[in-house]
């Protein structure tokens, strides 16, 4: 069956043809972001949902999307989307980081010239036959200085235009190398110096505990009297009651904002005070930057859905369409020899070490590591996958410990998982033979070569004679067919295993005899 993938928002036409020159169905619902309980109602039924910054995906939304599998956001912002959520219900979250990034940065530079030539309110007095020329006042900005709050992606190209226009660039961002800075031509500064030196302010930070409020009352009160504001990242970055004082005191000279605390921002604070200019968040609204980020989201999407290729994922590591089909057979192998440890598992797990060994360690891992944890937890909670696992692992305090190594001895690549508990630590090793299919070549030191089967039983017993002829007899004596049986010992008359694969699955009374058969320590079924 074609996937299927709505579309709640205002993207670009241009996403619609790409999902269906791909052969996905799509539906165009281009306001229903805005109506939550319809979405609610109909999200079952997709695998994908694009998005803008209207449609908002919470828990609630996401209880609802069984067949969900990816968000693809048109644009850059994900705060519209409940990451935890997401990745506990093993939902993928992409964006699009630089589509709109020159359309936004140009937003910004044309806030600050209408701010410092109150082109707003010059037009509206003009328009209205009052010809105020002696009104209106500007400033030069050759030679002013704009303090960049947040010098990534938008910010640096707001930076190279503003030295364009012979502005000098100071920038606050503790994630700015000096090296960057350089390359950049800004000065990188402290907030406070910053604040004391900058004519204008512009910030391009997302919004996150560290920078909500970065221009509180206090940080305004550090300006230069008159400063001018632009805001064109995301609301909340300035606390708005606080800067409407500063605006009515004069301490501030103006504010430019296309993004607000609530939006759609209907009332606000700042409307309608002196050289306030307000756009209602159209930083990213130019046909260029619309049909980069559709035409991106929808190609992403389709990747992903169609070829298992993640790119600019939020929640995931990224794999391209190339190592998708390489990565696959040890995808699936991780996960198994995850299930194998967490079938046998009982006890609370401390520690889970994965080490990757020849060909495989020069994969991606941690998306066989996130895989691997998926199936070491899914006997005891049946809803985690491979995107959620990571988290999932994290809140219950599991350590995962990945190892890389690029010798893989008698096998071109073998993973090995090793599980640590109060009790004991075991440890399953595998590998992917040229026909694709994953194998067990190693159990707790033991060496065995065993396929993964929907039904098998796994012994361990002490290695004396007459145990497989027994078990053998037990198990045909009780009807059930032996597909495949597998054998191991560490030396003679030590440690031995069995792996033996049944048709059906085995009755529990008769693992209960194979357990009480002379020499057998544990009798298990496992599923695959
Ligand atoms: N108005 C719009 O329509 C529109 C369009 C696109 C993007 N945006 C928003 O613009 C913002 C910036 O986007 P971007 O693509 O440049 O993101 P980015 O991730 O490339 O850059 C963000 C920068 O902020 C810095 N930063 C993080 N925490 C900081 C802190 N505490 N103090 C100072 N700097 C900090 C980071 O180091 C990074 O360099 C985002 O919030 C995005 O959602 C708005
Ligand atoms: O983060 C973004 O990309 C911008 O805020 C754009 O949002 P929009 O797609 O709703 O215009």
């Amino acid at each position: 069956m074609a996937p299927r993938v709505l579309i709640s928002d205002a993207l670009s036409p241009a996403a619609v043809q790409i999902f269906k020159d791909r052969g996905i169905e799509v539906d165009f619902q281009p306001n229903l972001g805005k109506d939550k309980d319809k979405l609610a109602e109909i999200i079952g039924d997709y695998d994908g949902l694009a998005i803008r910054s209207a449609t908002k995906v919470t828990p609630k939304i996401l209880e609802k999307a069984a067949r969900l599998k990816v968000v693809g956001r048109a644009g850059i912002g994900v705060d519209n989307v409940d990451i935890p959520a997401s990745t506990a219900r093993g939902v993928i979250v992409m964006n699009t980081p630089f589509g709109n990034s020159i359309t936004t940065a140009e937003h910004a530079i044309a806030m600050m010239f209408a701010l410092a030539r109150e082109i707003p309110a010059a037009d509206a007095s003009t328009q209205a036959g009052k010809w105020e020329k002696n009104r209106f006042m500007g400033v030069e900005l050759t030679a002013k200085t704009l303090g960049i709050i947040g010098c990534g992606n938008i910010g640096s190209i707001v930076a190279d235009r503003a030295l364009g226009l012979k502005m000098k660039v100071v920038a606050f961002d503790p994630f700015l190398s000096p090296e960057r800075a350089l390359d950049l031509g800004v000065e990188k500064v402290e907030l406070d110096e910053l604040l004391a030196r900058a004519d204008v302010i512009t910030l391009h930070t997302p919004l996150t505990d560290k920078t909500r409020n970065v221009l509180s009352a206090e940080a305004l009160a550090k300006t230069k009297k008159g400063v001018r504001i632009v805001n064109c990242a995301r609301g909340g970055l300035v606390d708005e009651a606080a800067l409407a004082e500063a605006l009515k005191s004069g301490q501030v000279g103006g504010a430019a904002f296309d993004v607000f605390v609530t939006e759609p921002a209907t009332e606000n604070p700042l409307f309608g005070l002196p050289n306030v200019i307000c756009t209602p968040h159209l930083g990213a609204s130019t046909t260029e930057a619309q049909e980069n980020v559709a035409l991106q989201v929808a190609e992403q999407m389709s990747d992903y859905l169609l070829r298992g290729a993640i790119s600019n994922a939020v929640n995931f590591p990224s794999i391209t369409a190339e190592e998708a089909p390489k990565l696959k057979p040890f995808i699936e192998l991780a996960e198994k020899l995850g299930s194998f440890a967490g079938q046998l598992t009982d006890t609370d797990i401390k520690t889970v070490r994965l080490t990757y060994e020849g060909a495989v360690a020069e994969l991606k891992i941690k998306a066989l590591t996130s895989a691997a944890v998926a199936g070491l937890l899914r006997p005891a909670l049946a809803d985690v996958n491979v995107v959620s696992a990571p988290s999932v692992a994290k809140e219950r305090g599991i350590v995962v410990e990945e190892v890389t190594r690029e010798v893989a001895g008698d096998f071109e690549s073998l993973i090995t998982l090793t599980v640590v508990t109060d009790k004991m630590e075991r440890s399953v090793s595998g590998t992917v033979f040229a026909d694709g299919r994953p194998r067990i070549v190693d159990i707790k030191g033991i060496k065995v070569d065993a396929e993964f089967a929907p039904s098998m039983i796994y012994v361990t017993n002490e290695d004396k004679p007459g145990f497989v002829g027994r078990f053998a007899s037990l198990l045909g004596e009780a009807g059930v067919n032996i597909a495949t049986f597998a054998l191991g010992r560490d030396r003679q008359g030590g440690d031995a295993i069995a792996l033996v694969e049944i048709d059906g699955r085995a009755p529990d009374e008769v693992l209960a005899k194979v357990q009480a058969l002379p020499h057998v320590k544990q009798a298990k079924p496992l599923a695959f």
